[in-house]
């Protein structure tokens, strides 16, 4: 049976490590960590995932900048909007929460955000710098950085071992197959035009399931002892829950717990290192701003 990966508890441990380098700013620099958390519109999950944010900034000492903005809001004003928050020295990191709305050119408002504040680390000019063997971004991308945490704080080795991620996205899978480049294991990508995943991901010693396919990857996908992180978060209909619905992974999770070696859960597993990375992020661009 699979060891299983408490993200949670791991996120904890990163929250408490966190509000402790935030206390040591405000005493040896009186320096606040500002987090800008600007949200377009009143999509539930994109709410849900906001308030996540500033309710764990109010708990370690970040102050967060709470920007609301209607659905409506043109190009040009949200813009404007970042283009305040770049000029505002109270404010460390920006963080526009996705998808925005159809109308707005997404990659247009991420090129905006000032690289030094990219705390979601999405600027192409961090993501270029990700992607080049010797150079390094000023910020990670949140979730491929919460699954590394994942990894090396449960004792798992990337180095010199075959991973294979399951899904491209800009937000998980591309960034996370860099991070796994640059931690010197060998890398492959799967995704909806590889001809048979199952037999590339069966090499894998590490596997990183962001394919937005809910139970999608089955135990005999998976190399015995295998460390497999899983990035899905699709809602499924269920009837006997309150709610209608739960939440399940990219993994058949009692499937493959019966064949890797290490398992995330979801939810309780990457989900929760995703702020806590972000929360990270937000005092290392803070620290970075303080000349000595
Ligand atoms: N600007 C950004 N937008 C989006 C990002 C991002 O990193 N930056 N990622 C996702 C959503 N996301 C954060 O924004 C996020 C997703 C899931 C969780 C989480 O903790 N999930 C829980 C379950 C929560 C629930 O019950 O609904 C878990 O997995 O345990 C946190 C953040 C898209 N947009």
């Amino acid at each position: 049976m699979a060891q299983i990966i408490d993200g949670k508890a791991i996120a904890a441990d990163i929250r408490r490590e966190v509000a402790a380098e935030v206390a040591a700013l405000s005493s040896t620099h009186n320096v606040v960590p500002g987090l800008a958390v600007v949200i377009v519109g009143s999509r539930k999950d994109s709410q849900t995932y906001v308030n996540m944010k500033r309710k764990a900034c109010a708990e370690v000492g970040i102050r967060s900048v709470d920007v609301d903005l209607p659905e409506d809001i043109s190009e040009t004003a949200l813009v404007a909007e970042v283009h305040r928050l770049n000029a505002d020295p109270a404010v460390h990191g920006i963080l526009v929460q996705l998808p925005l709305p159809k109308h707005i050119n997404e990659e247009k408002i991420l090129t905006e955000i000032s690289i030094e504040k990219d705390v979601d680390g999405f600027h192409p000019l961090n993501i270029g710098k990700l992607a080049m063997k010797g150079r390094e971004p000023l910020f990670v991308p949140c979730t491929p950085k919460g699954c590394m945490e994942l990894l090396s704080r449960s004792g798992v080795t990337v180095k010199g071992k075959r991973a294979v991620v399951v899904g491209r996205s800009n937000i998980v899978g591309l960034p996370v197959s860099l991070l796994l480049l640059k931690a010197d294991a060998t890398v492959s990508i799967v995704h909806s035009r590889t001809p048979d995943p199952e037999s590339i991901v069966r090499e894998a010693d590490v596997v990183i399931a962001a394919a937005g396919q809910a139970m999608m990857i089955k135990g005999d996908w998976i190399k015995p002892g295998a460390a497999v992180i899983d990035v899905g978060t699709n809602s499924v209909d269920d009837p006997t829950r309150k709610s209608g619905y739960r939440l399940v992974g990219d993994v058949d999770f009692g499937d493959v717990s019966k064949v890797a070696g290490y398992l995330t859960p979801v939810p309780g597993g990457v989900g929760p290192m995703t702020v806590g990375m972000l929360l990270k992020n937000t005092v290392d661009g803070a620290k970075r701003g303080i000349v000595e």
